[in-house]
């Protein structure tokens, strides 16, 4: 395998159960993935079909039961060391306005990425991050959360997963509570950011409307388990799996 074939991120026969026995629930079951810069994957499935646990061992917040993460090809399933790791992967959630803290200033959120970053936390940093997601600085800065709309929370929250320059971008149902405008101007939030970083992106969505919009590749979870993967023209115009035709039928203007 040539250097470029590795892939910046993967996951190998990630497994993840929880509980034990009878009521022991495979949460993810053998998936594997592979994230490469400049590209957006997209998992869609519904809900309870593992998605955000997945993300969860993607970012490292769970250990997996099984199967193992590589980043840059190197084995990291199981090092100490996780804020080194955070420089490299970030996550956006779903509700910004519950992840914030309701008494801070966008400034004051901003500075909060110092423990990963240190004295590297600059003002222009900060800016530059703002402006990455076409946000005025000078307009959000000075700002709580409450006085900010819907969008612009999100993209504060992404501006500040950009701040330490990430290579990998988690992105777990990061549109599902705005409304159909914002969720489209954050989407390309998200491909503008492919184009001028190289990010890799992982969109993860309930909505597979959503994931034909973004992505270059998408993989369909359910139960745990991926049961359709490829190219997403491939799995969205020529789908092979019953469960992906079901998901596809609920978005009529698709196939419409
Ligand atoms: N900490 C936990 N303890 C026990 N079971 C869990 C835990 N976290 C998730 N599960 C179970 O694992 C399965 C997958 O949950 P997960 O949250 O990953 O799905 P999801 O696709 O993200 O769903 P949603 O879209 O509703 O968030 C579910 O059956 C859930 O009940």
């Amino acid at each position: 395998m040539t250097t470029e074939d590795v892939p910046l991120l993967a996951g190998e026969h990630l497994t993840r159960v929880f509980g034990r026995g009878r009521d022991a629930v495979r949460a993810v079951d053998d998936v594997s993935l592979a994230l490469r810069p400049g590209e957006i994957t997209t998992v869609v499935g519904e809900s309870g079909s593992g998605k955000s646990t997945l993300a969860r061992l993607l970012l490292r917040l769970l250990t997996p039961t099984a199967g193992r993460l590589l980043l840059d090809g190197r084995d990291v399933t199981r090092t100490s060391d996780t804020t080194a790791y955070w420089r490299d992967v970030q996550a956006v959630f779903q509700d910004p306005f519950s992840a914030f803290n309701q008494f801070f200033t966008v400034r004051r959120l901003m500075a909060r990425a110092r423990r990963l970053l240190g004295p590297d936390l600059t003002d222009a940093r900060v800016a530059e991050a703002l402006e990455q997601v076409g946000l005025r600085p000078g307009d959000v800065l000075g700002r709580y959360p409450h006085q900010l709309s819907g969008g612009q929370r999100q993209r504060v929250m992404i501006a500040r997963a950009l701040l330490v320059r990430p290579r990998v971008l988690i992105a777990d149902e990061a549109t599902s509570m705005l409304d159909a405008s914002l969720r489209a101007t954050i989407l390309n939030v998200l491909t503008d950011l492919r184009a001028e970083t190289g990010l890799a992106i992982l969109f993860i969505t309930h909505d597979i409307g959503q994931a034909c919009y973004v992505s270059d590749r998408v993989l369909v979870m359910r139960s745990g388990r991926v049961v359709e993967s490829g190219p997403t023209d491939e799995v969205i115009f020529a789908p092979t799996h019953e469960y992906t035709r079901r998901l596809l039928a609920d978005v009529p203007r698709l196939h419409g």
